[in-house]
């Protein structure tokens, strides 16, 4: 069921500092930050040839990213995520199978303007999961 790595995702405590390390130092190809209130988060794309790193920091008070980077200070790996041909089916088959599937179950649009769903770390060897449609 699950396809492609679409990215892997990454809290940071500074992203013009992080955005500016993969750029400079590791030299990869780095979008622009871009916020996105309904996730409370703000990301940074990473173009590497076989997939990408989802720089990321938290926007706003609710932010579901906040408790992690208090744990994190750092930052760390956040959660992977792996496409779907078909996002609800995927998500009747994990239910149906027991898995949590985070906040009210319904997609949401994402960072690529695709529906996405998270499912309960707890669930997958202490991984946060992210399916987005392909
Ligand atoms: C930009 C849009 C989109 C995209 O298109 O790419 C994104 O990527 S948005 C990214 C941010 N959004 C989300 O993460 C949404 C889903 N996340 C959540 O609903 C919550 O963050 C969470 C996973 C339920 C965690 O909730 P939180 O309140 O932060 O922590 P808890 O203390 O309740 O955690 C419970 C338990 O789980 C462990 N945990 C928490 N986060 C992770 C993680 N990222 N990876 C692994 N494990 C995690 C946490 O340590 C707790 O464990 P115990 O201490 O053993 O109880
Ligand atoms: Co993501």
């Amino acid at each position: 069921m699950i396809g492609r790595l679409n990215h892997v995702a990454i809290v940071v405590p500074d992203l013009a500092a992080a955005s500016g390390t993969y750029r400079d130092t590791l030299g990869a190809r780095v979008s622009a930050p871009v916020d996105l209130p309904a996730h409370g988060v703000t990301t940074v794309f990473v173009e590497l040839p076989n997939t990408k790193i989802e720089l990321l920091h938290p926007l706003g008070a609710d932010s579901p990213i906040a408790k992690f980077l208090e744990k994190n200070p750092s930052g760390g790996i956040h959660h992977i995520c792996y496409e779907v041909e078909d996002i609800l089916a995927a998500r009747d088959r994990l239910k149906a199978q027991g898995m949590r599937v985070l906040g009210d179950g319904e997609p949401k649009i994402g960072a690529h303007d695709r529906p996405v769903l998270f499912l309960h770390p707890k669930d997958l060897f202490g991984t946060l999961v992210e399916l987005e449609q392909a």
